[in-house]
């Protein structure tokens, strides 16, 4: 398998990693992929993926979501759910058996209740009824997570599994259960020390048994013992020769105390003769891990393991000892800057607990091996990645979702800057989302804590392009105004699912937050919405797209002073989802109030009373009057 690369690029999906392999190699991997090479023109072969050994090909793959992640689309049990619904509701949906070597996980499960007809019965909240010839079909719209109240109210039915393409809340059972799903492989464990550990390939003899073609690293691994003990045996004949000499010259010399100083000093600086000095540790109330425990959790920081990179490091996937799921944040270098960045990060996570923002569960010390951040793990990638990256996929984020992203971001900010704290890189890529689509904002690497007497702080800009407020890449400074203008830039994208910034776009146009100005302007915001989201069909969704993109607008403004502050958007943007005008007394304490660290000026009722946002001179939809309140235009 020395020909194996390690990974391979199938047209416009992206890049493959083991255990898939090009079906032109099969050797290579354990589920094949085809027509990987077939990209010549627009209208190239759709990728089919194979999951069993001499198994259908039936399956397309729509795109690759994480490294072990497939998403495909299964176009016969499509054909069946449309043709014949009851009937592909009767039984389960499988996959193929497992392969002893992995087994395939489909993500988005969801549960039927299929019972006799006509049980007379008041059904759960949430729940819907699909009816068929011979039995009812009920479902849980919301997908709710604890299924134990249902499972004991539906006792008598058969309980049926389903994929599904997200949690969405639906009552349309053909959008509930879906024919387009993401797959997980998992390898077993075997198979995963063999790939990851001995660094060879998973095989099944004859006898369908498991062995691992470790041969190529066998014959690397002798030919290093082989240097090894040549090495080893040098070694012992030239400290043989020396110290003889030594002796040799201890008798005929008088002592030299300079030598002994030295190599009494270098005995102290040996960083070996303390391994592992931080485990079990607590720093600002924060556990310490060890930077073993770490290397062990993520398999040694395994390639197969990234999750990405960004301005300050790698992250890591890793499974600590106790099970806790972990995304370990390993920072680049070890110099001056970056401590005291990480010590900020660790410092103010520590005291930030909300349920929007990630958590921050532990950290290596700053005299460790290496600096290592480790989190919780946040398992349904970012809300780039939904909107414009590799887990988009048209109508899979419905406007109810965005609007519950949106709020549950202000929330996260709202409390940040309660607490004096300003994120300063506010972007769709520090957005993770859970497998329910609640918020985890996370990043706070830029963030610094300001005191309560000044309302800025000066500083060299930091932040992504795309996002950065006008004023603070003009003047270096910063308050919690330029989080607000990158959240508007979040807003737009959530309406339009474009990038914050595109190249490809026209040179006025690159900028998201620019394009987004000229289009109100100019009343033609519906140019910008995604199509999927309803804007011409739904007057729901419409009047609640409209009046996102007002606050957006408001967001954007050039003068920081004309901006909503994060309290205001949040209560706007409630008030947006309910269509209820007097929003205030619904706010939720925990949605900004900071409930570790309440700052002396909060005043909460204060907070409450507050007015809403007055809305803008006019509607968006509507010719902006471009002098009273022109939000940056340029980049
Ligand atoms: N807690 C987490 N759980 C799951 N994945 C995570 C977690 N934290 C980060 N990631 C993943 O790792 C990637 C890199 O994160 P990181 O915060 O280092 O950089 P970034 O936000 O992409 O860039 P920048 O340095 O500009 O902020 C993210 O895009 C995300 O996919």
């Amino acid at each position: 398998h020395r020909a194996c690369p390690h990974s391979f690029t199938c047209g416009r999906l992206g890049t493959f990693e083991y255990p898939f392999t090009k079906a032109e190699q099969p050797d290579c991997g354990l589920i094949l992929i085809h027509d990987c090479d077939d990209n010549h023109n627009s209208s190239s072969l759709p990728k089919k993926i194979q999951l069993e050994n001499n198994g259908r090909i039936g399956l397309e793959v729509n795109g690759i979501t994480q490294q072990n992640s497939v998403s495909i689309f299964d176009e016969d049990f499509h054909k069946r759910l449309q043709e014949d619904t009851c009937g592909s509701l009767n039984h389960n949906y499988s996959l193929p058996s497992s392969s002893p070597l992995f087994s395939i996980h489909i993500k988005f499960n969801v549960s039927l209740f299929r019972c006799k007809r006509g049980l007379n019965m008041k059904i759960p909240q949430h729940y819907y009824r699909y009816s068929c010839h011979d039995f009812d079909i009920y479902y849980d719209g919301l997908d709710s997570p604890n299924k134990t109240e249902a499972h004991s109210f539906f006792s008598s039915c058969s309980v049926l599994q389903f994929p599904s393409k997200d949690r969405t809340d639906t009552t349309d059972i053909l959008s509930f259960v879906s024919a387009e799903m993401i797959l997980q492989v998992v390898l077993s464990d075997d198979c995963d020390n063999c790939y990851n550990h001995r660094g060879g390939l998973c095989r099944l003899d004859k006898n369908r048994k498991f062995y691992c073609d470790a041969s190529e690293s066998k014959r690397k691994s002798t030919i290093l013992k082989l240097l090894l003990g040549l090495v080893a045996g040098i070694s012992v004949i030239l400290s043989a020769i020396v110290i003889i000499g030594c002796l040799l010259r201890r008798k005929h010399a008088p002592s030299d105390p300079h030598y002994q100083s030295r190599n009494t000093d270098n005995n102290a600086i040996d960083p070996s003769s303390n391994p592992d000095p931080e485990s079990g540790r607590v720093y600002f109330g924060i556990p310490l891990f060890s930077y073993k425990e770490l290397e062990k959790a993520t398999y040694n920081f395994h390639h197969a393991r990234k999750l990405g990179s960004g301005g300050f490091g790698t992250v890591y996937y890793g499974k600590l000892q106790d099970g806790r799921e972990v995304a370990v944040k390993r920072l680049f270098e070890h110099n001056y800057r970056r401590v005291e960045q990480f010590m900020n990060e660790v410092e103010i996570l520590t005291r930030m607990h909300h349920r929007n923002l990630v958590s921050l569960y532990g950290c290596t010390s700053r005299h460790s091996h290496e600096l290592l951040l480790v989190y919780e793990y946040v398992p349904n990638g970012t809300v780039a990645c939904h909107l414009h990256g590799d887990l988009a996929r048209r109508g899979t984020l419905p406007w109810y979702i965005r609007m519950k992203i949106a709020i549950e971001t202000a929330s996260a900010l709202a409390y940040l800057h309660a607490s004096d704290t300003i994120h300063r890189d506010v972007k769709t890529k520090n957005i993770l989302l859970t497998n329910h689509f609640s918020v985890k904002v996370a990043d706070f690497g830029l963030s610094r804590l300001f005191p309560h007497d000044v309302t800025h702080v000066s500083t060299a800009p930091q932040g992504t392009l795309g996002y950065l407020d006008p004023e603070y890449h003009q003047c270096y400074q910063l308050t919690s105004k330029s989080d607000v203008y990158s959240f508007g830039v979040v807003l737009m994208e959530l309406i339009s699912s474009m990038p914050a910034i595109d190249m490809r776009r026209h040179k006025d146009e690159i900028n998201l937050s620019s394009l987004a100005v000229k289009k109100i302007q100019e009343s033609a915001l519906g140019e910008l919405v995604d199509d999927s989201l309803g804007f011409d069909s739904d007057d729901e969704v419409k009047r609640m797209i409209v009046s996102v993109a007002e606050l957006a607008f408001q967001c954007l403004q050039r003068e920081r002073e004309l901006r909503p502050s994060m309290d205001e958007v949040l209560k706007v943007l409630m008030r947006i989802e309910s269509g209820n005008v007097d929003m205030a007394e619904h706010v939720e304490e925990e949605d900004v109030r900071p409930p570790s660290l309440p700052s002396p000026d909060w005043d909460e009722l204060a907070f409450l009373k507050q007015t809403m946002l007055p809305t803008s001179p006019k509607n968006v939809t509507d010719k902006w009057d471009s002098k009273s309140t022109t939000p940056s235009v340029s980049s």
